[in-house]
């Protein structure tokens, strides 16, 4: 089954404990936590100190996708405050496979993601080290962007590298995700889709999770 994995950076941040909650009732299946420095990244988001106030709120895992320069600074805060998983750019990261056996030996599981300008022949050496790949389907930064079609094809070049080599990893996409790009992920081997202004844009939560649940499910029966 597809996982649906709502981002907290569209929710009302003065009710974070609530937003959790509605999209953990709502059917949610991770948490989605955006981490932006203002370097990386335009924006700037949130800490391990935000992380460590949602922990208590929610048994699902949290997702902590860090658009920051230096994450090997961080990961032990983040892995303290509760993250589950852990993922950092490429882009950011020039001695990936430390920075992702940091990530373990701190005890969450390791994610590396990738900007749509990067092409996936870069995760080539460390593919069977990671538990997740998350393809990015805007470029990072904001919520609300549309998503780019051209990465669609990236998906199920990841999907077949890792084939042979790491069946069980976790293929995320994140951005301009709703129940049209849902379909279209999933039918080329996304299994874990992160929606921001799709989830907490929406008064409904839980019909805003299933009707991209109901996307992502069309999609794997037509998947390619
Ligand atoms: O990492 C990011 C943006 O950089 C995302 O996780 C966004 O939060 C997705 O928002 P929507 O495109 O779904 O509104
Ligand atoms: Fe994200």
């Amino acid at each position: 089954m597809v996982k649906i994995a709502p981002s907290i950076l569209s929710s009302d941040f003065s009710r974070l404990d609530r937003e959790v909650v509605e999209a953990e009732r709502g059917g949610a299946d991770w948490i989605h936590v955006d981490v932006m420095d203002g370097r990386f990244v335009p924006n700037i988001t949130i800490g391990p100190r935000i992380v460590e106030s949602i922990r208590p709120h929610t048994t699902l895992p949290l997702d902590v996708h860090l658009m920051i320069e230096e994450p090997d600074r961080y990961i032990p805060a983040f892995a303290k405050s509760g993250a589950d998983w852990i993922s950092v750019h490429q882009e950011a990261c020039p001695h990936l496979h430390r920075t992702v056996h940091l990530i373990k030996e701190q005890g969450a599981r390791a994610g590396v993601v990738l900007n749509p300008a990067t092409p996936a022949s870069v995760l080539e050496p460390i593919l069977p080290d990671l538990d997740l790949v998350l393809l990015m389907t805007v470029n990072p930064g904001f919520g609300g962007q549309e998503f780019i079609p051209g990465v669609l094809d990236k998906i199920r070049e990841v999907r077949e590298r890792a084939d042979n080599r790491n069946p069980d990893l976790e293929i995320e996409v994140d951005g301009g995700i709703n129940p049209e790009t849902a379909a279209q992920t999933a039918s080329w081997g996304a299994t874990v889709l992160v929606a921001g202004s799709a989830v907490f844009g929406k008064e409904d939560r839980r019909e805003a999770i299933q009707a991209i649940r109901k996307g992502a499910e069309a999609g794997r029966r037509a998947s390619r």
